[in-house]
């Protein structure tokens, strides 16, 4: 069975069979009790046919056998529905949980670049309405498209002992109305398609604003979300109504169809019985059974309808959800072993995906333990550059390369493992302080997560929090200041404790005495390891070993600090403006 889910980005039937062979004998024993239900309940009707047959056919007839027959049918079909139902309700479930987990892996393997052309609730989103989509279809099949099916066919079967012209022409007749009822919802699916689209873009619509309430807020834009907000449920709506009454035409048509048969084979009973080729029992069979066929092909052209909804709505999300990873391992890939962490790029050629070029032919090597501070002016390919040395993209052309070897071909696990990350805007999940510095290393033992706690300079407001470490944080860490936020980051580095050391001006949300603080805790960090920071004040990288200013992806500068000071470059003016800025806020101050 394959592992890659994208082979069933088009293929939303063979996603639902590979659930299904996953227990294939739950399955078999659902379709095996539902085949068995339909069965009896058919069977009811010719129960009572007999029993009318053997009460109207004078006092000599028996009608015992009779009435047992019917009594076994009814208990059938009674209780065979609900050992189906109980089955069902623990394996259809059981599917679900496990699509549902099979997306998520898949979505998080996804590389930085899909989620910036995605808003996480439009996703998350389509995670649920496929899930709910195969529980939906699942149930639907097993309670409202496979007994139909059987129904028919049994009914005929029966029919078939009283006349079998008559079940002839009803087997027709459900066979055309049917195919008229499927090739319908197959005709109606775009508008179907076009229903889960709109319905998509209004989930994600909702957690885009809800999950930036603060930015909304703040420039005073509720009044424009609320009529962003009902122009995508205005089109929600508009599709949702074209797509229910394409269904209701169908129904209409279906309504029509059933009324037209259903008179004219009671005529045809009645002229039968008349002509003396037809029992008072046969009347009744074709009745119940007549009956029970054409509303059958209703009751099966309504699930169909329905399953085409829910059968839209999961292509939708397979189709944005299955696309193949962008980042995948190599397949020749091997582990990193990162010792003194050299970090080399090779000739490397960038551009976003659909974006314009940041770096071309870039070259630059980092010896094992230096430490290197990334300066320039905004836009200059920094964080782009610290990115790549993460292998969040995939390069165009060149490598780059720790300890000699091509990050490109290393397992994701052992290239994770070599670098830590302090980023500029400390990402927390809305769990414990415990748990997210713990994210660093998921097997370290408390005391060294508050080991690592201490050395980020986190001990004093952690130890001032009525939980302490077992404080949620909330979502993405509002409880915390933006000081706070940075510091267990930091936290996070020295628990992992890798070669490679990459910051984003990890100490821009500090105010001077906590940037004083954590500043020897920084130097603990730092000594015995590679170090990549990006700085946008220049005055914290003034111990650094070397700096390189970066303009427009392209390598202006690179020196010691003293020595690039020493020259009248892009650096010493930047450091220059520094100054400046420094000075006039304090005499404005
Ligand atoms: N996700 C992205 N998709 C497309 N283009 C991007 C993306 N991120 C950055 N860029 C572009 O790449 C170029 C380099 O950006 P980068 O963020 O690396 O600069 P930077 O030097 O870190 O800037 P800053 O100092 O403002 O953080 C810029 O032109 C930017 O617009």
């Amino acid at each position: 069975m394959p592992t890659d889910l994208c082979h069933y980005r088009d293929r939303p039937l063979a996603l639902i069979g590979r659930s299904i062979a996953r227990r294939p004998v739950a399955h078999g024993f659902i379709v095996v009790a539902v085949l068995g239900a339909v069965f009896c309940s058919i069977g009811v009707q010719y129960g009572v046919k007999r029993l009318v047959d053997s009460l109207t056919g004078g006092p000599a007839g028996d009608p015992w056998p009779a009435y047992l027959l019917l009594v076994g049918f009814i208990a059938g079909d009674n209780l065979l529905w609900r050992a189906g139902g109980w089955i069902a309700s623990s394996v259809f479930v059981r599917v679900t949980g496990d699509l549902r987990s099979d997306l998520f892996r898949h979505l998080t393997g996804h590389a930085p670049a899909y989620f910036a052309d995605r808003l996480p609730g439009a996703l998350t989103g389509r995670i649920t309405a496929a899930s709910n989509a195969v529980y939906q279809m699942e149930t639907m099949f097993a309670w409202n498209v496979l007994p139909p099916c059987v129904a028919t066919f049994g009914a005929i079967g029966f029919l078939a002992s009283v006349n079998g012209t008559m079940a002839a022409c009803v087997a027709a007749a459900a066979g055309l109305v049917m195919a008229a009822m499927l090739y319908g919802s197959a005709a109606g699916a775009p508008l179907h398609g076009a229903f889960a689209d709109a319905a998509a873009k209004v989930d994600g619509e909702m957690v885009d604003v809800v999950g930036n309430m603060q930015l909304v807020r703040t420039f005073g834009a509720i009044g424009r979300e609320h009529r962003r907000f009902d122009g995508a449920v205005a089109d929600e709506m508009r599709a949702r109504s074209r797509s229910l009454r394409y269904l209701e035409t169908l129904r209409t048509a279906h309504a029509l169809t059933v009324v037209a048969g259903t008179l004219a084979l009671l005529a045809w009973a009645i002229l039968l019985w008349r002509a003396g080729r037809a029992s008072p029992g046969d009347v009744v069979l074709v009745c119940t059974l007549g009956l029970a066929v054409l509303s059958a092909t209703r009751d099966l052209a309504v699930a169909l309808v329905d399953v085409a909804q829910h059968f839209a709505r999961l292509a939708e999300a397979l189709r944005l959800l299955l696309s193949p990873h962008e980042m995948r391992d190599h397949p020749q890939a091997s582990a990193l072993v990162a010792r003194g962490a050299r970090m080399t790029f090779e000739n490397v050629a960038f551009a976003y995906p659909g974006g314009a070029q940041v770096f071309e032919g870039f070259s630059l090597d980092i010896a094992p333990g230096q430490r290197v501070g990334l300066a320039g002016p905004s836009g200059g390919g920094k964080s782009t550059l610290a990115a790549l040395a993460q292998r969040m993209y995939p390069l165009r052309q060149g490598r780059i390369l720790i300890d000699g070897h091509d990050i490109a071909h290393a397992t994701e696990d052992s290239l994770r493992a070599a670098i830590a990350f302090v980023p500029q805007d400390t990402a927390l999940l809305n769990r414990t302080l415990m748990e997210n510095i713990r994210y660093g290393r998921p097997d370290a033992s408390d005391e060294e997560v508050w080991a690592a706690a201490r050395a980020a300079r986190c001990g004093g407001f952690i130890e001032r929090l009525p939980a302490g470490l077992d404080t949620i944080v909330g979502d993405r860490g509002v409880k915390l200041s933006g000081g706070q936020r940075q510091r267990i980051a930091i936290a996070r580095a020295f628990l992992k404790n890798a070669p490679l050391l990459i910051f984003d001006e990890a100490t821009s949300a500090l105010d001077g005495a906590s940037e004083e603080a954590i500043r020897g805790a920084m130097e603990t960090l730092m000594a015995g390891r590679t170090v990549i920071m990006i700085a946008h004040r220049i005055a914290t990288l003034r111990a650094f070993d070397r700096i390189l200013v970066l303009q427009s992806g392209r390598l202006v500068e690179d020196g010691a600090p003293d020595q690039l000071m020493a020259r009248d470059g892009l650096y010493r003016r930047l450091v220059r403006d520094e100054i400046d800025r420094l000075n006039e806020k304090q005499s404005a101050a």
